[in-house]
């Protein structure tokens, strides 16, 4: 059994019994896990490689159905309802629990269109509302004054931070719930990460936010939960500065202090 701290306050995802196997796999990736996401608070999920991190991740918003055959079982309660349930709105619900990956991905037309892009799938026109919401995620996300008089310009013009915040801004213009985080800074040299950083940090007041990080430095300087994940499991949640300090499994202490990695 994990060991799970009790979340102080609302939880935005309750992740329950939950197992999930790729299509091609013969047992599951994901054994079991049951965890709450708290609200308006960072989770972090270490483990080493190939322990789960980035496949429990890409199932709260249900990337892995963009490919068939791969397999859910239990329940990811949000909002009252199990998203694992085959009549959930896909684009909905990744309009309300976004992503952002690894390497950044602005999309081949300008910044203008990028950061309305998902504004525009949700139906608004108007062009006012439009500029509006642009500016101030863009403001949001911290890279406005940087590109303000190039707002048409293509965004692959930009630096990797610059498109990592643009992702961002693209991200929260549409007002989601819940931000996914899949190693974020992981493709950046260390300013933008520390930016990276302090965006995320930034974001919570108003978003929940899930990141998988290689890094626990960066897990620890981040969040204010810590999952140590193992083998498909979720092995210890905790508050960060405990999971770090006085972790209560003994497979966490090995990894945090460097047993294993
Ligand atoms: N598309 C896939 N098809 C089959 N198995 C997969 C697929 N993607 C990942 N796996 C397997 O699922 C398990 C979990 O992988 P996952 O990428 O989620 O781990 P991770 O903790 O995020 O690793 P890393 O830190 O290296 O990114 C691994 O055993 C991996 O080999």
């Amino acid at each position: 059994m994990a060991s799970i701290v009790d979340i102080n306050g609302e939880i935005a995802l309750d992740v329950k019994d939950f197992d999930f196997t790729y299509a091609s796999a013969e047992e599951a990736s994901i054994k079991k896990v049951s965890m709450p996401i708290a609200k308006n608070s960072i989770t972090a999920l270490i483990g080493p490689s190939g322990c789960g991190k980035t496949t429990l991740l890409r199932s709260f918003n249900r990337m892995h159905d963009l490919y068939p055959g791969n397999k859910y079982d239990g329940e990811v309660m949000f909002k009252g309802r199990n998203i694992l349930s085959a009549k959930e709105d896909l684009i909905n619900l990744r309009i309300q629990i976004g992503m952002i990956f690894q390497k950044p991905t602005a999309f081949p037309m300008s910044i203008f269109d990028n950061v309305a892009y998902g504004m525009r799938l949700q139906g608004i026109k108007n062009k006012t509302e439009l500029q509006d919401r642009v500016e101030k995620a863009l403001k949001d996300a911290a890279i406005f004054k940087e590109v303000k008089d190039r707002l048409k310009h293509d965004a692959n013009g930009l630096s990797g931070g610059q498109q990592q915040r643009l992702c961002i801004a693209r991200a929260i213009a549409v007002e989601p719930e819940v931000l996914l985080f899949d190693e974020p800074t992981s493709a950046l040299d260390p300013i933008s990460t520390a930016g990276i950083e302090e965006l995320v940090v930034s974001l919570k007041d108003r978003v929940s936010i899930v990141i998988v990080t290689h890094n626990m430095q960066q897990a620890a300087r981040v969040s204010d939960y810590t999952g140590f994940m193992y083998l498909g499991e979720l092995i210890e949640l905790g508050k960060t500065e405990e999971l770090f300090v006085t972790p209560r499994e003994k497979l966490t202490q090995d990894y945090i202090t460097g047993k294993f990695g």
